[in-house]
């Protein structure tokens, strides 16, 4: 991907030094000018989440200190002061332009429990399909050293990877990615594009970043190539850039882009084809089979007869036909115990006999890949 231009679902990851100019405080004037540019996207039916750092930053500012502390406990709650700023601050540039904002503040544990994920995961899809902004951030306050996502370059990469968007911006105070540190190296050479699994990556971005911001290049390179996984490319490119947005969606080569060596599509199927031990299946009747194998159809409940195994919503498993033979294989939107009350069912009778409903179907079929096209041996 070199151009936004046919991205649908945006992440858009914004670093301190450039939310809080250089660390003197929330620069409203480069946050308006992002809420104007991607107003113009969203009329132009995108989708996006915004990742911010910038809470410590501010937190310090607030605090008139002059160096980053270096305890644990006093980072976080600069993080906490800081915070109040940032949500405040993005509230305020959107409005100008119509647009809700929510708060998400998420931790490692949000993205390795299943549960969790999948609830971060259905509340973002949920607030887009509300055509409002989500702006994450780490929730620094409870976070370990251990358990410490760290830098906002992973969580922008998770966060694509979550919601399976098309591309990851990274907004940054350097034009991209040189072949090394500009700052200590005038001589460097500018990338304009890279293989995000491209071996030397790493070495030319090594070393920390700017007196604010925690990650450097280098973290960037690593969240370009874990978004690479889920088939998302990753743009490296300066938030000073005037009209970045609108330019790049009009295709315009700006900043380095590090592209995935797989589409996002393929990337998932290949993931759940590569599933050795499934969980659990479904047996389908065959009308469903007509309707999955030849007009690549959700599988709704009515078309399942039976479940075998145990297994919670988001595991990937097998798919049936009364014969026993595998016609599928996807990510489920239901447990085992809830497709076994659900089974034959028109999917508005799912409330009535669940109490809620997740999904009207038991495989969507963007989540969905049919045998034909799997290579592994039948
Ligand atoms: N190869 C490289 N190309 C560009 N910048 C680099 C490179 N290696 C290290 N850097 C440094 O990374 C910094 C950006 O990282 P950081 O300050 O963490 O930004 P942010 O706050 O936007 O996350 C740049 O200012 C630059 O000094
Ligand atoms: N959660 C932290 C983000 C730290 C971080 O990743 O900063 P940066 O390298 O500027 O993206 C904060 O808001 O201060």
């Amino acid at each position: 991907m070199k151009s936004i231009a046919d991205a649908h679902i945006l992440v858009i990851k914004v670093g301190s030094s450039l939310v809080t100019a250089e660390g003197k405080g929330i620069d409203l004037a480069a946050l308006s000018k992002w809420a104007g540019q991607i107003a113009e996207l969203k009329a132009q039916g995108k989708q996006i989440v915004l990742v911010s750092s910038g809470a410590i930053a501010e937190g310090i500012k607030r605090l008139g200190w002059t160096a980053r502390p270096k305890a644990l406990n006093e980072l976080q709650a600069a993080a906490a002061i800081g915070q109040m700023g940032l949500a405040q601050a993005y509230e305020q540039v959107f409005a100008e332009f119509g647009i809700q904002t929510a708060q998400i503040l998420l931790t490692h544990e949000d993205l390795s429990n299943r549960m969790r994920y999948l609830n971060a995961r259905s509340t973002l899809r949920t607030l887009l399909d509300w055509n409002v902004v989500p702006i994450i951030n780490e929730n620094d306050t409870v976070t370990t050293n251990e358990i410490k996502l760290g830098d906002n370059d992973t969580l922008g990469a998770l966060v694509t990877n979550l919601i399976e968007a098309d591309a990851l911006l990274i907004l940054t105070d350097q034009s991209g990615l040189y072949d090394s540190d500009p700052r200590k190296n005038p001589d460097a050479k500018f990338i304009s594009e890279i293989a995000a699994d491209h071996p030397e990556l790493e070495s030319m971005a090594g070393g920390a970043g700017s007196a604010v911001g925690t990650g450097g290049m280098y973290t960037k390179v690593v969240a370009a190539k874990r978004a690479a996984l889920g088939g998302a490319a990753t743009l490296i490119a300066s938030g000073h850039e005037p009209n970045l947005l609108q330019r790049l969606s009009q295709g315009e080569a700006i900043g380095t882009w590090l592209t995935p060596a797989r589409s996002r599509i393929s990337a998932r199927k290949q993931w759940m084809m590569g599933h050795l031990q499934l969980s659990g299946s479904v047996i389908i009747d065959n009308g469903a089979v007509i309707a999955l194998s030849q007009k690549h159809s959700s599988l709704l409940p009515i078309g399942c007869v039976a479940v075998n195994g145990q297994f919670h919503r988001g595991a990937v498993i097998s798919v049936l036909n009364q014969a026993g033979q595998e016609v599928a294989r996807g990510l489920v939107n239901y447990s085992s115990e809830e497709i076994e009350k659900i089974l034959r069912l028109p999917s508005h009778q799912i409330e009535a006999k669940l109490g809620y409903v997740a999904e009207e179907e038991v495989l969507h079929r963007d989540n969905l890949v049919i045998r034909s096209a799997f290579r592994t041996p039948a």
